[in-house]
């Protein structure tokens, strides 16, 4: 069991304060709030005069009196409506303040991790989150509902109790044990009974129940383990395909749900090791009060069927409420694991936010062209992969960046874009340009055709002709009538196609400065010549910044940088021959 100790109220009520306390929703979910509570309240005093309605209608029928029968039917439609509405409303505010509660804390979780890159930063430092998708999408839903419900519940439960430990007091005083001739009264004879008979069932269930929480536990990992499996299989289909490796594959598959199986069983033996003590005890609750109450029947005849009726209503309700409070420690221990999840996802944001706060100190600042100053670009560890760097390039110029691999030509990129965190140094760029960096496999969302294109910024006005043109020049026009077709693009096109439509992208978006990593090295020499020549002839004014290893895109750039690998550097003008002359060199 995990504990409820100052750290978890202390994690709590951080998870808990923004909505509650800063949110502008904050008046709203604390009035709703209030109002679940008074229903609540409300319903326990209908449940306390129902039982109370027990004791007047059966004594009325066993003194066979008719009208006061039916009168007391009256009565209780009156009291079983009021309850319904109360329940009905109570659960409907509740799933309200719920789904509201969700929604803000969804829009602050996506915030935070969308905010300057932070998603990638996380990855990019292994921080051990896993699955970040599935904090914000579940278990965000489990933390509001079971907060919610956790406190109602506790809230309601203890009210009951109270009420109705209340009631069965009162009624302990007409109970009389006769004993050698004298007769006693034991003050809240009933209420000992009825909580020493509850305490010990609940508790005693929750013993037998207990290595159900692991177990239920351990199968939502085993069944996850066994999907995800399969997911990868789905991912790289291809790949398993061509090397036929399905036997390989439907062994592991077997070897997880191996795991789903073997641990459903042991949950269905402890099931009924669980039920046969559940049964019996639910049997025995039926005639315990009734058993606890004769003596004050035929003894003393001090009450009647009615109050032998009531007390057994009463005991209900009391065991009900101890029952939930004893048997919550299941749900605890699970809303304990949500809000563990949750903070530790909230604090992997908080240090990457600290880690980029300290060692993000390349300044990204506006200016009249691309002008770098003193850049250092390092690795996560402080290991410089690039030093000192000074760079200028104007609009309409052509840089190509080259070097061996791994000598951090895509880092510089990143450093340039501003989503690498680590090194010095100064970047300048105009601020009201929106450059576009294509890496070397484009991301395609998710959507149709016309989407896929217009990513990112999306080209307001943009009629199908021009799309088609677009297509055209980049060498898609297999593609023209499918701008509405809604597919997984990035898995029907190979990456030289891919390719292809990033680069009617640049097309679309006719961006000031264009930074490709590698963004045409899955064509082939003559349809990246095509390409990069499409590119200058259509955006002249565009500054071209490109990442490569062949020698051939040395005609399309001026400009050539070179990344020696040892964190030095070197920049050399390109000399272009003549038409019909030699390859371009470098000066
Ligand atoms: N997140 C990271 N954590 C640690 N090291 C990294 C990380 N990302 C990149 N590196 C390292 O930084 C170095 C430079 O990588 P980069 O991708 O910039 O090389 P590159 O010059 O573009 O190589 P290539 O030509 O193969 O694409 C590599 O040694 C790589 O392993």
């Amino acid at each position: 069991m995990k504990q409820f100790n100052g750290a978890f109220f202390r994690d709590l009520w951080r998870m808990v304060k923004p909505y509650w306390w800063h949110s502008e929703e904050r008046w709203v979910a604390r009035g709703v709030f209030a109002f679940i509570i008074l229903l609540n309240l409300f319903m326990v005093f209908i449940s306390y005069r129902i039982t109370e309605w027990y004791a007047v209608f059966w004594n009325a029928l066993q003194r066979f009196a008719v009208n006061a029968a039916w009168h007391q039917m009256l009565i209780f439609l009156g009291l079983a409506t009021l309850y319904i509405i109360a329940a009905v409303s109570q659960t409907f505010f509740t799933q309200m303040l719920e789904i509201r509660w969700r929604r803000w804390l969804t829009r602050q979780y996506l915030d935070s991790w969308l905010a300057k890159s932070t998603f990638y930063h996380m990855q990019v430092l292994g921080d051990g989150t896993d699955n970040p998708d599935q904090r914000i999408s579940e278990d965000l839903a489990s933390f509001t509902g079971q907060t919610l419900n956790i406190v109602i519940g506790l809230l309601s439960s203890a009210t009951t109790l109270a009420a109705f430990v209340f009631m069965l007091w009162n009624l302990s005083a007409m109970i009389t044990i006769p004993w050698q001739g004298s007769i006693y009264t034991i003050p809240g004879y009933l209420v000992w009974a009825a909580l020493i008979y509850s305490v010990l069932g609940t508790i005693l269930t929750a013993l037998i129940g207990r290595p159900l929480i692991s177990l239920n536990f351990n199968q939502e990992r085993y069944q996850a383990d066994f999907r995800f499996s399969m997911m990868r299989l789905r991912e790289n289909s291809e790949s398993i395909a061509l090397y036929g490796g399905e036997t390989e594959e439907r062994h592991h598959f077997l070897q997880r749900f191996a795991n789903v199986y073997a641990n459903y069983w042991r949950i269905i033996w402890r099931s009924m090791r669980l039920n046969w003590w559940v049964s019996g005890y639910g049997q025995v609750a039926i005639i315990f009060p009734i058993l606890v109450s004769l003596p004050a029947y035929f003894v003393n005849k001090a009450i009647g069927i009615g109050g032998l009726q009531q007390i057994a209503s009463a005991f209900a309700q009391v065991q009900g409420a101890l029952s939930f409070i004893v048997s919550s420690y299941g749900s605890l221990a699970n809303w304990h694991a949500v809000v563990d999840r949750l903070r530790f996802f909230e604090q992997s944001m908080d240090e990457v936010r600290v880690i980029r706060e300290t060692h993000y100190q390349i300044e990204h600042k506006d200016g009249p062209r691309l002008i770098v100053r003193a850049l250092n670009v390092r690795l996560p560890d402080g290991r410089e992969l690039i030093h000192h760097l000074d760079l200028d390039v104007r609009r309409g110029e052509r840089l190509l960046i080259m070097g061996p691999s791994g000598g951090g030509k895509s880092t510089l990129v990143r450093a340039l874009a501003g989503i690498w965190p680590f090194g010095e140094g100064e970047v300048k760029l105009p601020r009201s340009d929106r450059p576009l960096f294509l890496p070397q496999k484009p991301y395609l969302p998710l959507g149709t055709l016309r989407d896929v294109l217009v990513y990112p910024f999306g080209v307001p006005g943009v009629g199908d002709a021009r799309l088609q043109q677009v297509l055209h020049l980049v060498g898609m026009e297999a593609l023209a009538d499918k701008l509405d077709d809604a597919r997984l693009w990035s898995h029907v096109l190979s990456l030289g196609e891919q390719q292809r439509l990033a680069f009617a992208r640049i097309l679309l978006q006719k961006p000031q400065w264009v930074f490709l990593d590698e963004a045409s090295s899955a064509l082939d020499e003559p349809a990246e010549d095509a390409l990069y020549h499409m590119l200058v002839e259509e955006l002249p004014e565009t500054a071209i910044i490109s990442v490569g290893h062949r020698s051939s895109l040395l005609r399309h750039h001026e400009h050539c940088l070179h990344l020696l690998g040892d964190g030095s550097w070197r920049l050399e003008a390109v000399v272009h021959p003549v038409p019909g002359g030699q390859q371009p060199a470098l000066a």
